[in-house]
């Protein structure tokens, strides 16, 4: 179907917002007045930039307090909405949104909106242009779609129809079933927007919070369903107005937009994308570093091995188990510190994966780094993290392993670790709820509900996605201020199978493990029923504990180096948490671990 979005929904000029809209592939855009009243742009201008963009005007919005008002007021709302159609004319479109009354002298009476509306709808027809009347949830008397409707259809003015909103009917808690019982043709235009589930002011909500399908909690796939069995076939097109969205780029939130309303089709069944591939195990984590030398360090503490080196990059492997951590020295690190830039993802079907996120419009890069190299298929994540789908030592493809070659190492790898826990990454402030989009969608993962996470210096929010088993786990966070170091902090936490072993391994050979306050044991021994020496073993080693019904969690962390540092884990099998109500312990000590404090 086609789609548009409300200039609204996008930070910046009008000119702006129309190009991250063309840019980002939609179809059409519906102009909201005020971003036009503050246009340098005339109307003609407008519509031949629209028209260069390849944009439909699909919608003209709001007028507002038209109906159901004293006689003078309406007389004056038609003399407005006079202006109004000229100014459609010249902008070339043919809707204009009415949303209903707020004004404080507006009567419950149904019959008398009916009728200002048919007025305006025949002062409309003359300009050739249609009514599309929207009940806000917030509307003084009529605030329900099936209200709304019910005017329209007393109204019965061939230029008088309605115009959907999923946020005002599902935030109302509405049945959508109704939907089905419009004609059709009767309905105008239809907004789609998410929200966070939040007991809160209805108007507050929506002005602020809004979010695009998918990212919030409503069922708009349930909604648009009935939308399309009533017959509608018009544009679905995103009105979001969201407090974050209006300050980050334009760009980058057009195209996350079109990714949701991608997602909405695919899931009413409206259009179908390649299938979901689900990776099953995290292949590799890539840390770039302008110096090796601590990072090396850190990993032999850990236990890895250096196992081989690419064969024309300044790249090294390093292994244990299952874990593999490539260690980049190339230009990136020198420009950007120690991060982790990558991850490769085992696939069962490499090319298929890179299909699913390239029809869902993640930036596709280059299959080859170098002409030698073995083709693998990577897009770039919401953050910028380069994610591979790759094969390992798998006969039937190509391997990115065949890229290395071995080098001589000094004895064994050790055997605490056998494989990556899981990786947790903080996001840009403005792609949270993106991110988590992302990777259930591209990836197939599934999201948990996230988590308010204190740290002493503000707050963190934390979701994880995962595969069905566990197998492969990320943690997305995002942090208080992107200035601060631990806000911008990821991590990869090993599995062991015995903590205690591996932590005192890792100390053996000269790593540094977090300190944990005393207080924080003292809360454990009060909660649990710990002997003495468990407890002083945890104590001496800064290991932090948690438990739920379906199991045990034990782990503890290193220090970090530029954004990265390591967590050692030991989960039992069922446990499906990351020990959350730890993280305000662990932060407040990365806090005073660090440097300047
Ligand atoms: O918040 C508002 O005023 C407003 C305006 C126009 C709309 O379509 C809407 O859903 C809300
Ligand atoms: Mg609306």
């Amino acid at each position: 179907m086609r789609t548009s979005i409300a200039t609204v929904s996008l930070s910046g000029s009008l000119t702006e917002k129309l190009t991250a809209a063309a840019r980002a592939g939609f179809d059409g855009v519906e102009i909201f007045e005020n971003d036009l009243l503050a246009s340098p742009l005339t109307p003609e201008d407008i519509r031949a930039r629209c028209a260069d963009l390849g944009l439909s005007i699909d919608l003209y919005q709001p007028m507002r307090d038209i109906e159901a008002v004293p006689d003078e007021e309406f007389a004056r709302n038609l003399r407005r909405a006079r202006h109004k159609f000229e100014l459609m004319r010249r902008l070339g479109t043919d809707t204009v949104l009415v949303c209903s009354s707020v004004h404080p002298l507006a009567e419950d009476d149904d019959a008398l909106a009916a009728y200002h509306l048919r007025q305006l709808a025949d002062l409309a027809q003359e300009f050739g242009i249609k009514v599309a009347y929207e009940a806000l949830a917030w509307g003084r008397h009529v605030s329900t779609y099936d209200h709304a409707w019910r005017i329209v259809e007393a109204a019965d003015h061939p230029a008088l129809g309605t115009c959907l909103d999923s946020f005002h009917i599902l935030a109302r808690g509405s049945d959508p079933k109704g939907i089905a019982d419009i004609p059709g043709e009767k309905i105008f235009f239809l907004q789609l927007a998410d929200a966070p589930l939040m007991a809160m002011d209805v108007l507050q909500w929506s002005r602020h919070y809004r979010c695009f399908p998918g990212q919030g909690g409503l069922d708009v796939t349930g909604l648009l369903r009935h939308v399309i069995a009533a017959g509608y076939r018009g544009p679905l097109s995103l009105e979001v107005f969201n407090d974050v969205f209006r300050q980050a780029e334009a760009g980058p939130t057009a195209v996350d937009a079109h990714r949701s309303l991608l997602m909405l089709q695919e899931s009413a069944g409206l259009a179908a994308l390649p299938a979901p591939v689900v990776p099953t195990q995290v292949a590799f984590a890539e840390l770039v570093t302008p110096d090796a030398e601590p990072v090396s360090a850190l990993l032999g503490a850990l236990g890895f091995a250096r196992t081989a080196r690419h064969r024309s990059k300044p790249v090294d492997l390093w292994q244990q188990g299952e874990a593999r951590i490539l260690v980049n020295t190339g230009p990136a690190a020198r420009r950007d510190g120690t991060q982790l830039a990558a991850i490769g993802l085992e696939s069962p079907d490499p090319d298929g994966a890179a299909r699913r996120a390239e029809s869902l419009l993640a930036p596709v890069l280059p299959r080859r780094r170098a002409a030698e190299d073995a083709p693998l298929d990577a897009v770039a994540a919401p953050d910028g993290t380069e994610l591979f789908f790759c094969a390992t030592d798998r006969p039937e493809l190509p391997s990115w392993t065949t890229d290395f070659h071995p080098v001589p190492s000094p004895g064994q790898p050790a055997r605490h670790v056998h494989r990556v826990d899981h990786l947790a990454l903080t996001q840009p402030w403005h792609q949270f709820d993106e991110a988590a989009l992302f990777h259930r969608t591209v990836l197939g993962l599934d999201a948990r509900e996230s988590v308010d996470v204190a740290d002493p210096y503000g707050l963190f929010r934390s979701r994880p996605v995962a595969n069905a088993d566990g197998s492969v786990r990320i943690a997305l966070s995002v942090g208080p201020a992107p200035t601060d170091d631990t806000a911008r902090a990821q991590h990869i936490a090993l599995a062991t199978d015995d903590v205690v072993a591996a932590a005192r391994a890792f100390r053996a050979a000269g790593g540094r493990l977090l300190a944990v306050p005393a207080n924080y044991y003292d809360d454990l021994a009060a909660r649990y029923e710990f002997t003495e020496a468990e407890l002083e073993t945890y104590r001496d080693l800064g290991i932090l504990y948690d438990r739920d019904a379906d199991g045990e969690f034990r782990h503890c962390y290193t220090e970090t180096i530029g954004r990265v540092f390591f967590e050692l884990v030991q989960r039992d099998a069922d446990y499906r948490g990351y020990g959350a109500q730890n993280a305000p312990v662990r932060l407040a000590a990365q806090h005073v671990q660090r440097p300047g404090r």
